[in-house]
């Protein structure tokens, strides 16, 4: 019989050496060849060494060719503060300060995509922001990298995620034009991606691009995802100001409890489901 401490995930690289049989993903979806060439990076911006124009056009263009970046070098004395204390210890003082930090970020990175695109900056400071969710992974190693995923390929039902990945270790993969592209781990950066509702509300102008975790066999893996969601009842439909006789909505309008229930429901199909 299994004990306890053998059933948490996380102690399996040392009792298991093969990957349990409802972990392994059928022959299509298990990780091949990614590439890494410098042409095909995920764009990074330094967020202290710019201007605000300069960053608002390189966010936009990596959001509308990639959906994903990374920000660095964010000067913010107490987000490098706490982001120092948050990697030594989870308690919960910490992470109010580190998601009302992070809050501050999404908002600022949405209100430079809103100049963007065009919509009022103050688009996203009511109901479409209200409800983030902050969740912890642990990718301990695996027996076998080349049969399972940490993650499977997914797009995130979420206007935007700011991810703070491991220091060192590789295996957030995002998915461009066919090819998997790896996403480097830089520290102190955090990854941006934009997600299905910003996709939708900008009509299809950002990508809600598709990604993945592949694991590996020597090292564990932890990453800290901040998801910025709607209020269940926040209407999600491309944006009025961006739609008119020569741009129609690509999308239905749904509130946002009747997206999650389709997203939980349709997975990887819900694409079809959104249009209009
Ligand atoms: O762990 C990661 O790098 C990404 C996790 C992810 O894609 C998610 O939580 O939606
Ligand atoms: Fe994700």
């Amino acid at each position: 019989m299994e004990t306890l401490d053998n059933m948490f995930v996380s102690n399996w690289s040392n009792v298991r050496s093969s990957v349990p049989p409802s972990y392994i993903q059928p022959i299509e979806n298990r990780p091949g060849n990614v590439i890494s060439s410098s042409c095909k990076a995920i764009p990074v911006i330094d967020f202290g060494g710019h201007d605000r124009d300069y960053i608002a056009k390189y966010i936009l263009k990596a959001s509308e060719e990639f959906g994903f970046f990374q920000v660095s070098k964010i000067t913010t004395t107490s987000l490098s503060h706490s982001l120092y204390i948050f990697r030594m210890l989870l308690i919960s003082e910490v992470v109010g300060k580190y998601t009302q930090e992070l809050r501050k970020l999404g908002l600022k990175i949405l209100e430079l995509l809103c100049e963007g695109i065009g919509l009022d900056q103050e688009y996203f400071c009511g109901e479409l922001v209200e409800n983030p969710a902050l969740t912890a992974h642990h990718y301990p190693p695996c027996p076998n990298p080349s049969l399972t995923l940490g993650v499977v390929k997914h797009r995130d039902p979420s206007i935007i995620t700011i991810l703070l990945q491991d220091e060192k270790v590789h295996g957030l993969q995002v998915h461009k034009d066919g090819e998997w592209i790896e996403v480097e781990p830089i520290p102190n950066a955090f990854v941006v991606n934009i997600g299905l509702l910003l996709q939708i509300i900008s009509n299809g102008r950002l990508i809600g691009a598709e990604h993945r975790v592949v694991t590996n066999s020597s090292t564990p893996r932890t990453s800290v995802a901040y998801f910025i969601y709607p209020s269940p009842e926040s209407i999600i439909e491309p944006s009025k100001d961006l739609v008119n006789e020569n741009n129609a909505p690509i999308y239905k309008s749904m509130t946002f409890g009747e997206f999650r229930m389709n997203f939980f429901n349709k997975g990887a199909n819900i694409e079809a489901e959104l249009l209009s």
